[in-house]
This record gives C-alpha cells, sequence and structure tokens, in this order.
C-alpha cells in the first residue's frame, strides 16, 4: 500500500505554517486515512538538530555548498525515519517543505545554480517526489515584511534575515519551478486571507484525489 506525499512550499512569510494550522483539522475531519504533518528541515530529533545548526544566525562563515549538503542530510534522515515508513502504512504525509526549497534557496538564491542542487538531492531522495506540491506565492516584500512583523527581532533567522534580493531571487526560482512542472505544482494566491489560502489549498487537494476523502 503506498499514501500520498504532498508538499508545501513558499518563499519565508508565505502563510505555510498558518496554512497548515487551518487546513489540517479539515482534511482530517474528511479525510478516510490517516494525515501525518511534518516539516523540514526537521520532523525527527537528528534533522531538527542540524535544522538548529543551519539556521543559527551566529553561522555567518556557512559555505552556500555546505548549507545545500546539511538540507539535503537532514532531508535524507527524515525521508528514512519518517516519510518512507508513513507513505509505505497508506498514510498522508503533509510536509512543510521539500527539495523545491533548496532548488529555490540553494539554487536560485545563493545561485550555486537548480541543477547542481537538484543532483545532490536525487542522491539524497533516491527517486521520491512529491505527488503534489502546493506553492504560496507571495511578493517578496509582503513575505518579509510578515516575518518582521510578526516576530521578535531575535527570533528570526539565518535565511530570515537575508536581503531583500537574496528573498527576490528565491521567489524568481520557485517562480521557474512552476513553469517547469506544471502538472505536479499549483500555485495558490498567498496575498488573500488566510482562511481563503487554507480552502483554495482544501479545493485542490480534494480534486486531485477524490478516492482518499470520505
Ligand atoms: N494570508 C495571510 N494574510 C496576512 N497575513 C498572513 C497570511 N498568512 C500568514 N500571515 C501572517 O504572516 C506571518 C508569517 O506567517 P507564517 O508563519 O504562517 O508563514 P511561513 O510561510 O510559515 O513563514 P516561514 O517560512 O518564514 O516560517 C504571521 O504573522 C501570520 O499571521
Ligand atoms: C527545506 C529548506 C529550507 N530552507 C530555508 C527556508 C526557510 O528560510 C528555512 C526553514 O524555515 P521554515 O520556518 O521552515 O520556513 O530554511 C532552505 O533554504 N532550503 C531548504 O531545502
Amino acid at each position: 500500500m503506498s499514501g500520498l506525499f504532498i508538499t508545501i512550499e513558499g518563499p519565508d512569510g508565505a502563510g505555510k505554517t498558518s496554512l497548515i494550522k487551518g487546513l489540517a483539522p479539515l482534511l482530517e475531519a474528511s479525510l478516510k486515512t490517516e494525515l501525518l504533518l511534518t516539516r523540514e528541515p526537521g520532523g525527527i530529533p537528528i534533522s531538527e538538530k542540524i535544522r538548529e545548526i543551519i539556521l543559527d544566525p551566529a553561522h555567518t562563515t556557512m559555505d552556500d555548498r555546505t548549507e545545500a549538503l546539511l538540507y539535503a542530510a537532514a532531508r535524507r534522515q527524515h525521508l528514512v525515519e519518517k516519510v518512507m515508513p508513513a507513505l509505505a502504512a497508506g498514510k498522508i504525509v503533509l510536509c512543510d517543505r521539500f527539495v523545491d526549497s533548496s532548488l529555490a534557496y540553494q539554487g536560485a538564491g545563493r545561485g550555486i545554480g537548480m541543477s547542481e542542487v537538484a543532483s545532490i538531492n536525487e542522491f539524497a531522495c533516491a527517486g521520491l517526489e512529491p505527488d503534489l506540491t502546493l506553492y504560496i506565492d507571495v511578493d517578496s516584500e509582503v513575505g518579509l515584511a510578515r516575518i518582521q512583523k510578526g516576530r521578535a527581532a531575535e527570533d528570526l533567522d539565518r535565511l530570515d534575515t537575508e536581503s531583500l534580493s537574496f528573498h527576490q531571487k528565491v521567489r524568481d526560482g520557485y517562480l521557474r519551478l512552476v513553469k517547469d512542472n506544471p502538472e505536479r505544482i499549483v500555485s495558490i494566491d498567498g496575498e488573500q486571507s488566510i482562511e481563503a489560502v487554507q480552502t483554495a489549498c482544501f479545493d485542490v487537494i480534494q480534486k486531485r484525489f477524490p478516492k482518499v476523502f470520505n
């Protein structure tokens, strides 16, 4: 039996955390199968430790390729320990970020190149790809303003505090991924109300996978 792997993507401040908080109970109330919520980098103890290392604002000397490799390492362990067993048990896995984040942030944002970053992730994922990706799109200035308003300065991580031009390159990377993967990635307007974003995502999932709903 094989479950469904659904990923949520978007620039910082797109509203993914708020979306998942509202979407999960809607899905749980109407799915026939168990829902597993998880996130990257993290989701299991080893990968949460790698997350701390990557996002620590004190780690200003971290090399861009080291950063890409750490995200891929956290991903591998998370897949093996949590995502693959859940999919094998027929669960629906809803994951906050996956490989597209590495392609957009390290590939486009850091300028390593999407194909180079894709190759280390092919090694990490060994063929596993999402069944569906919901990309929550926001203008970079809107996303950054949201996180600056919603979080205390000491709660901002090493990526949150990157420049506006870095975040614009990340968004451009995402928009390229949306264009190149029209079957897998559905773009949702993240500048609507939180409730409208939740409804739009629920509708896409229900339309795409009607058999897993009651
Ligand atoms: N659709 C929306 N309209 C207005 N504000 C929003 C919307 N979605 C989220 N927000 C607000 O924006 C801020 C960031 O939201 P949230 O933490 O959900 O984003 P995120 O995508 O998970 O961010 P990050 O990737 O940086 O963790 C929060 O203060 C949240 O209340
Ligand atoms: C998986 C992944 C994440 N990132 C960045 C994106 C965010 O700035 C942080 C994660 O924090 P969030 O609160 O979960 O959004 O890490 C990245 O650059 N590359 C990746 O592969």
